[in-house]
């Protein structure tokens, strides 16, 4: 995708995605079926069954069967246009917002269809926070910017100071901004302000949180902060991460997903699998630089 593509929507939709969820009617409570099992160890907490998006008569994704396992960081690689970040978008209904964009087929959250008539899209994007290429804090001061979806949500003052901090320590930024928490989110560098971001998709305690290439705007120190915090989120939180980086998806997913050209899904395995072993000539010949 190209930054441009979301920009202009990203706020909008962060407001969406912290906008109070009517309780018992969100469309994703107790009714939904069981999910599907992994291994004995693992659940499938989404998983996209026969997944076709279209923008207007394109389609950027064919067929895509994804069953993506709970509490484990998820890459997503492939050429530039073969539909990694429209698969993303889709996960929490972010294409609901480009107009031309249609989805068909199922793609289930906790067993429940997010497209079902039911689902409230935006109770569902505080349960599928996202963190985008680019830093994006609100122009507001650093506690303001983790709070604010936690005092639309009616919490008390001592509530949100404590969800605040706690937030704010599991994005690994509490020890660096706790003294200059009325700072504007904006004073912070890159790599802080990408972390406050982490913090603010956290905040609403989702259980999913999608990232679009959250390092690529980033130096390779502050990369390296953001690699070691996404492994520590996977111990609380489903991570689904784009990544043009193939050493970076090596080092710190479990699985992988190969899109190839036509937004078909290729290949999905363990990543030591896939980058050591995969099943497929294409896979390896993109994994190996030979195209791409
Ligand atoms: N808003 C949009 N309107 C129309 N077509 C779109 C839109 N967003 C994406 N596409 C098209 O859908 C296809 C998949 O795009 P997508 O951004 O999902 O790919 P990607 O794998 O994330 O690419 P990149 O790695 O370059 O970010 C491309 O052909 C792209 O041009």
């Amino acid at each position: 995708m190209t930054q441009d593509s979301t920009t202009s929507t990203e706020n909008e939709q962060l407001d969406g995605q912290q906008a109070t969820p009517t309780p018992g009617t969100d469309g994703l409570g107790e009714e939904a079926d069981e999910p599907s099992q992994g291994t004995d160890t693992e659940r499938v907490l989404l998983e996209a069954r026969d997944l076709d998006v279209y923008y207007g008569d394109d389609q950027a994704l064919q067929s895509v069967d994804l069953p993506i396992p709970e509490k484990q960081v998820t890459a997503l690689i492939g050429p530039s246009g073969c539909g990694k970040s429209t698969f993303l978008r889709s996960v929490n209904r972010m294409n609901d917002l480009i107009d031309i964009c249609r989805v068909e087929g199922d793609l289930e959250f906790d067993g429940k269809n997010v497209y079902d008539d039911d689902v409230d899209p935006v109770a569902l994007r505080r349960k599928i926070g996202m963190v985008f290429q680019q830093p994006n804090p609100f122009p507001k001061s650093i506690y303001d910017n983790v709070a604010y979806g936690l005092r639309v949500q009616g919490e008390d003052d001592g509530d949100v100071d404590e969800q605040v901090q706690n937030a704010l320590e599991q994005a690994a930024l509490w020890d660096e901004v706790k003294d200059q928490l009325d700072s504007s989110g904006l004073d912070l560098s890159g790599g802080q302000q990408q972390r406050l971001c982490i913090a603010r998709a956290i905040a609403p305690d989702p259980e999913v949180i999608l990232m679009d290439e959250p390092a690529s705007a980033l130096d390779p120190v502050a990369t390296s902060k953001i690699e070691d915090l996404i492994s520590d989120l996977a111990e609380d939180y489903t991570v689904v991460i784009v990544t043009h980086n193939m050493q970076q998806a090596a080092r710190i997913s479990d699985r992988t997903a190969v899109f190839l050209t036509g937004g078909n899904l290729v290949e999905f395995d363990e990543t030591a699998k896939i980058f050591e072993n995969p099943e497929s000539d294409r896979v390896e010949d993109y994994i190996t630089g030979k195209f791409g």
